[in-house]
């Protein structure tokens, strides 16, 4: 391979050894020089070389010269290890930059490097600032949303203690909203917000604070496109504004799936360094009304029984979910129903793929380009679409209906629901849990914890979809109240439940952490139509060549 051209090269000290300091197009070098005894000449191959570090120039956060005091033990190390005896004025400048600390962490770290001469000291400051603003991806304005009520009600402190600070650093500009009620980012978003002004938006809160910052975004992009959004045949506008979740919620799964950690300190750096992830979008519909858009989880029957549950819970925090997890699982109840989908025909993946989607996913970036208008399949047994290829239609009762449109990965499920689901691949992966017993139910649950294949159970199905209907065996339209109405052991409306025993008919979808209104839900996804701030999940993080110079 050709040499990079260097842009940089001077002996530098660092930590009172001496380095060799390279800046080209991409990389800072520092190398660790020991200098043979009978030194003279500085000719490198008179010179042994020790602890290499890199960074990549596109994950420097910010240089700035530093002030030296006069006489330190540096300027006397500097005279000791180059023989100048002549007296020496160091000066100084500091690089922070990101630091890769394992299990997808990242850290801002500084390193200080100090030299004899201040026309060089300021050249390397020039020329890093420099190469810094050719890096366009990098957000200078940000319009910031904290939710102080999600997750452990940290949302405000996280924010300020850890985060505040690195934006300060890269030199980001931000406006702050600290919510003052449910739904204030969204509708901020949606009506209010001079989004010319910004590079970005950035929650700080869990999954709910993040659908909302979506929908608000989402709307205000198709207001401006003058797309119908009621209207579920309509192709949607992408959305240009990254997102950066800051999470602070209870699972942060969003997070989670698409850095590979819910760190706020590592977040705020992928904000730092401009990074962007495409993503897909799920619109839900109830028969040509819109509800909610999804980029997570749908889940009804288990997770819509959950959230419902928990909602009542939410002093608890984020355990809420275990104790109704709990409730739940002993509850043990079945929903009937069908469910239409239209497979993705021809996509790259599969939900049994052992491959994952990671950082620069080629089955994202290969991904069928766009999604023809919705034309919604018929509920019954299969109906066959021209254009699009065939819908499949499933009766049954369910104990769980989950879509998942990317992995679902969070800390309570590190694999996810899907572990194959693409981030951005136009599909979502629907899996079918038919009535089972509690134990096979059991045995299924505790899959999405372990390495084993959860999929691979007789009572568990799975489906790579771009659209898809459910129709509950009871529907909205002949029930008054679908949440108030359970039916007894045969199969009768009752609608005195607390005398008999009975179970609800209907459960509730889990839409990314918020309850739907109906349970009758048409549902397509939209291809890459948001961006957030990150890369996706790296499957080798590099890890420091060599030794660094801090641990030398
Ligand atoms: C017996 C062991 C069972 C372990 C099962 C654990 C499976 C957990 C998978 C969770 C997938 C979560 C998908 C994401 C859902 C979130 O959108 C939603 C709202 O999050 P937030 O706004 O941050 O509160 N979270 C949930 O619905 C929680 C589901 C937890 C179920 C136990
Ligand atoms: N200031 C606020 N007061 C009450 N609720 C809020 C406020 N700001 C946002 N919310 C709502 O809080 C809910 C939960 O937020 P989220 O950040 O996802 O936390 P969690 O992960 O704990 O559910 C979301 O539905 C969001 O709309
Ligand atoms: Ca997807």
């Amino acid at each position: 391979m050709e040499k990079q051209p260097s842009v940089l090269t001077s002996l530098l000290l660092v930590k009172s050894r001496l380095f060799e300091v390279t800046l080209n197009r991409t990389l800072l070098t520092w190398k660790e020089v020991h200098l043979r005894r009978k030194k003279v000449s500085g000719n490198i191959s008179n010179r042994l070389r020790f602890g290499v570090h890199s960074v990549p120039v596109s994950e420097i956060i910010a240089v700035r010269e530093t002030e030296v005091d006069k006489g330190t033990k540096a300027e006397g190390k500097w005279q000791k290890m180059t023989h100048i005896t002549i007296e020496t004025h160091l000066c100084a400048f500091t690089v922070s930059y990101v630091e890769k600390t394992g299990q997808h962490r990242w850290r801002s770290s500084n390193m200080t490097f100090f030299c004899s001469d201040e026309t060089v000291c300021q050249q390397w400051v020039r020329t890093l600032k420099e190469q810094l603003s050719l890096l366009t991806c990098r957000p200078k304005h940000l319009l910031v949303y904290i939710n102080p009520y999600g997750g452990k009600q940290q949302g405000k402190q996280i924010y300020e203690h850890k985060v505040a600070q690195l934006f300060t650093l890269a030199s980001i500009s931000t406006d702050v909203i600290v919510t003052e009620h449910a739904n204030h980012a969204r509708d901020h978003l949606k009506t209010q917000a001079d989004l010319r002004k910004y590079d970005g938006i950035v929650c700080v809160g869990g999954d709910g604070m993040f659908s909302e910052v979506v929908h608000g975004l989402i709307a205000r992009t198709q207001s401006d496109s003058g797309v119908d959004l009621n209207d579920s045949q309509a192709k949607l506008a992408q959305c240009n504004l990254r997102i950066g979740i800051i999470p602070a919620g209870s699972t942060d799964c969003i997070c989670y799936a698409t850095v590979g950690v819910n760190d706020p300190v590592t977040s705020a750096l992928h904000i730092i360094v401009g990074d962007s992830q495409p993503m897909d979008v799920c619109s839900v519909h109830h028969h040509n009304t819109f509800l909610k858009y999804s980029v997570s989880l749908l889940g009804y029957g288990f997770y819509g029984d959950v959230l419902t549950d928990s909602e009542k819970n939410r002093w608890m925090g984020p355990a809420r979910y275990d104790f109704s997890g709990f409730k739940t699982f002993l509850s043990h109840h079945y929903y009937e129903g069908t469910i239409s989908f239209l497979p993705a025909t021809n996509t790259l993946g599969s939900p049994r793929d052992s491959s994952r989607c990671r950082s620069g996913c080629y089955v994202c970036q290969h991904r069928v380009k766009d999604i023809s208008p919705i034309k919604w399949g018929e509920g019954g047994d299969v109906s066959e679409n021209e254009f699009e290829g065939e819908w499949k239609a499933i009766k049954g009762k369910f104990l769980a209906i989950n879509a998942a449109s990317m992995s679902c990965a969070c800390p309570r499920s590190p694999k996810g629901l899907s572990p194959a689901a693409h981030l951005a691949d136009g599909t979502t992966d629907i899996i079918l849990v038919r009535k089972c017993s509690r134990l096979n139910f059991l045995r299924h649950l505790l899959r999405h914890t372990s390495k084993d294949d959860q999929f691979d159970l007789t009572f568990v199905e799975v489906y790579r979809v771009k659209k898809f209907k459910f129709t509950p065996k009871h529907c909205d339209s002949e029930l008054s109240d679908i949440r108030d109405v359970r039916e007894n052991a045969f199969g009768q409306i009752c609608r005195d439940h607390p005398s008999c025993d009975c179970t609800p008919v209907n459960s509730n979808w889990n839409c990314d952490g918020e309850i739907l209104e109906h349970a009758a839900i048409e549902v397509g996804v939209h291809c890459q139509l948001i961006k957030l701030f990150a890369r996706g999940i790296e499957e080798n993080p590099p890890f420091e060549e060599d030794v660094s110079p801090s641990a030398v």
